[in-house]
């Protein structure tokens, strides 16, 4: 027999080889099984991952040399454990000192053994899990594997000559898709493009045993990928340059996408030796980078926010989710088609309710196309009967949890509460879809305020990944463990947030948009805003954001509040409640323009429901009269003002909000942003970015330009910055200590 090394100490990586004999023959025939144990994390998750630790590499160096040192040895399978052949690079390890063997010389000796290798693929084959499977000479994988290089995701690149293999196997096209985006494929896909050379439904270990016996003593020469040459193309330099535009396009500033495609780029020109110095070089410029850091942070940022908590004690892990089988949604305009859609796609049986005989016709056409198109997106089937329509409220009796998205009215959503704690089953939870109002308020009004929690989606809600989950006062532990699991099975990133005015998001955005405005007044023009904004990373800059959402939203918020008062003049036509506030928002909705739905706002469009913003001489006009009216003096306003004054007084509020217990962590106001209003990425979200910055720089900037404007309260540092400052500044994942120190005082 052969020899089993075996070394099974728990949290230590553990090596298990097996001698395969071929049936019925006396020649000791071998095949080696490496069968690496996964380390064992520490939630509850199932199946246990995979994650290339050092002594995980170490371990599969030392058993590839011992089975290609072995002569009885004919052929090796790689596979993994517990059904998960390797989730790639242990992300945690990235930050620290990194020890153990590198994974490109193992990745080497393995593809130049002179025995086949065969990686035998479950469950995940990503990153260096999908590299090493690269350099196998096969690679067999489960029909329901899932197979990527994410590194982009995490602001590196697929460094263990991924960005090499990959073209040379499937061809430049399909290789920059893959390795710029990141994004997982089936197994599927796999064999479709050609990275996999048989997909089984079977015990994909046996199989691949079995194939590897089958091979044994055939040349391998064609089987390994670092010796093809990328498939010739026709245009080369128009493919590299469309796929740099695409991936500048879609993360503005991003540098990992860039670096990838220069990768490929050198697998596509240049020997494989040479490309392997390049994808070398370009990881050295990202592997230390601060977007590198960003990403990887919210990696696990994403992940923390599934395990929330309330002041209250209520926690995820403790607090048990209600099921949900049928749901309902309660007015039909934009944000209730969305949720409808949103519902169907999760499988839930939905009842949709609206009132106006016209809207309703309109939401009945409205939504199957919206689903029709959803599912052809995604590869999905609805059925076709899990949404009934109805006129009346007295349609939802026997529904398990209830969604209210009628108009933005304080009185009508009272009324709607008063009815649904009538007609619903007593414990029927009722959640509400506002973006701001008092969610104890609503829930006062029914019978059972515990069962009452917000489901604060965005526009459009069957697409955006953000939905933040509003607990009240009363909410029981059960009721918000519901929300946030519906969220889940929709497809969201859910969120837990407390009660107050505007929550996390709308609470912060208000400062940005505040600031936005008075830059505005003090010389600055909406393109300059924008710009600055834009090269940042969002997506969109305020004004062209706020064009598209609809000036008329904000106006009539601020108009129920009693702040869009346009009769006001002098000095007062600036000042609200003794603070600085300007009216340019509300005078620009008073001449009918609400942005690209009429086709004026900040910018002009070409006509009403037009996308391309166009400078608007008719408003630069219009504020060189509003400073001349308001003896405002315009000023030379830079880029490094515009980001500080918007980002930094946004950031403020987030520390407000951490101060109040609204969010629990960092990490939920960053999943916010990033889910929820374009916040970029790779830059890790707000509360991360002043991490980054310094929290010094923050409150030396904020006092700064505090002085400059006194009438702006929100530009005061809060207790919680100037704390951590005293504090000296801990890193991100230490501030919880500091927020639960400060609130045990209380
Ligand atoms: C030269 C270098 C070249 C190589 C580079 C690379 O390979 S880069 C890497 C390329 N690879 C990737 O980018 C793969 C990233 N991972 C994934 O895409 C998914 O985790 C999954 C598809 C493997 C499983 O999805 P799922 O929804 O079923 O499960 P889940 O997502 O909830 O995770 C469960 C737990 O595992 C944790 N954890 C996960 N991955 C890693 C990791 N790599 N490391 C450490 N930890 C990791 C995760 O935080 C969570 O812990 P928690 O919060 O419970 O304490």
């Amino acid at each position: 027999m052969y020899n089993l090394p075996t070394n099974t100490k728990k949290w230590q990586f553990d090596i298990f080889l097996k001698k395969i004999f071929k049936k019925k023959t006396d020649a000791p025939f071998a095949q080696l099984l490496i069968n690496v144990h996964p380390l064992p994390l520490f939630h509850v998750k199932s199946p246990i991952f995979l994650f290339y630790s050092a002594s995980v590499r170490q371990g599969i160096v030392d058993s590839v040399k011992r089975a290609l040192g072995d002569q009885k040895v004919k052929s090796v399978v790689i596979c993994g454990q517990n059904g998960v052949f390797c989730g790639g690079a242990d992300i945690r390890e990235f930050g620290r000192q990194m020890s153990g063997p590198p994974l490109v010389p193992m990745i080497h000796d393995i593809e130049a053994a002179n025995k086949p290798v065969v990686a035998a693929i479950e469950g995940s084959a990503l990153g260096g899990g999908l590299e090493l499977a690269l350099g196998c000479h096969y690679r067999i994988s489960h029909s329901k594997a899932k197979l990527g290089l994410p590194e982009v995701t995490l602001g590196l690149l697929p460094a263990a000559g991924g960005t090499q293999r990959l073209p040379r196997l499937i061809g430049v096209p399909a290789a920059l898709n893959l390795i710029t985006t990141g994004r997982h494929v089936t197994a599927a896909e796999a064999l479709q493009l050609g990275i996999l050379d048989h997909v089984t439904e079977h015990n994909t270990v046996d199989v691949a045993v079995k194939f590897a016996l089958s091979v044994t003593g055939e040349s391998l020469d064609g089987r390994r990928i670092s010796s093809f040459s990328c498939a010739p193309l026709s245009d080369l330099d128009s493919l590299f340059e469309e796929a740099m535009l695409k991936v500048r396009g879609a993360a503005r500033g991003a540098i990992a996408p860039v670096a990838c495609v220069q990768a490929v780029r050198a697998a596509a020109t240049l020997p494989y030796a040479q490309g392997m110095e390049r994808e070398k070089e370009l990881m050295a410029t990202l592997f230390h980078s601060g977007q590198a850091r960003a990403l990887q942070y919210f990696f696990f940022a994403q992940r923390a926010v599934g395990r929330w908590s309330t002041p209250s004690g209520a926690r995820w892990d403790t607090s048990q989710p209600r099921p949900v089988r049928k749901a309902a949604v309660i007015g039909l305009g934009t944000m209730g088609r969305g949720i409808t859609v949103a519902l169907a796609q999760a499988g839930l049986s939905v009842v949709a309710v609206e009132t106006h005989a016209k809207q309703l016709m309109e939401a009945k056409k409205a939504v199957p196309s919206m689903l029709k198109r959803g599912a052809v997106r995604g590869g999905t089937t609805i059925e076709p009967d899990s949404i009934t329509y109805s006129e009346t409220v007295q349609a939802v009796a026997d529904v398990d949890l209830v969604i209210e998205a009628v108009f933005e009215d304080m009185a009508l959503k009272e009324k709607v509460f008063q009815q649904l704690s009538i007609v619903c089953k007593p414990d029927t939870l009722l959640c509400t879809n506002t973006s701001s109002l008092d969610v104890d308020h609503l829930a006062s009004q029914t019978r059972h305020p515990e069962l009452v929690v917000g489901m604060h989606f965005f526009a459009p809600a069957h697409v955006m990944k953000l939905l933040e989950v509003v607990y009240g006062r009363r909410s029981s532990p059960a009721a918000v463990a519901t929300a946030m699991q519906l969220g889940k099975k929709m497809g969201k990133v859910s969120v837990a947030v407390g009660n107050c005015r505007g929550f996390a998001g709308n609470r912060m955005l208000k400062r940005y948009l505040e600031q936005a405005f008075f830059l505005l007044e003090e010389g600055a023009t909406p393109e300059l805003v924008d710009r600055a904004l834009e090269e940042f990373g969002f997506p969109m800059g305020v004004f062209r954001m706020s064009d598209l959402s609809g000036l008329d939203v904000g106006w009539r918020v601020r108009k129920a509040d009693g702040l869009a008062d346009t009769s006001l003049t002098g000095t007062s036509a600036r000042v609200r409640q003794g603070c600085r506030y300007s009216p340019l928002g509300d005078l620009l909705c008073e001449h009918g323009r609400f942005g690209q739905k009429t086709g004026r706002g900040w910018y002009q469009y070409d006509k009403p429901g037009g996308r391309v913003a166009k400078s608007d001489p008719w408003l630069h006009n219009f504020l060189d009269e509003y400073r001349a009216r308001h003896g405002l003096v315009p000023r030379c306003i830079d880029q490094q003002e515009v980001l500080e004054r918007c980002l930094f007084v946004l950031i403020n509020e987030g520390f407000q909000i951490l101060e109040e217990g609204i969010a629990a962590g960092p990490e939920d106001i960053d999943a916010i942003y990033v889910f929820g209003y374009g916040w970029p990425r790779h830059r890790g979200g707000p509360m991360f970015y002043a991490d980054m910055v310094g929290l010094e720089r923050v409150v030396e900037r904020l006092e700064r330009y505090h002085q400059a404007h006194p009438n702006v309260p929100y530009l005061q540092p809060s207790g919680l910055l100037r704390r951590l400052v005293a504090n000296g500044s801990p890193p991100i994942h230490k501030w919880r200590n500091v927020i639960k120190n400060r609130n045990s005082q209380l």
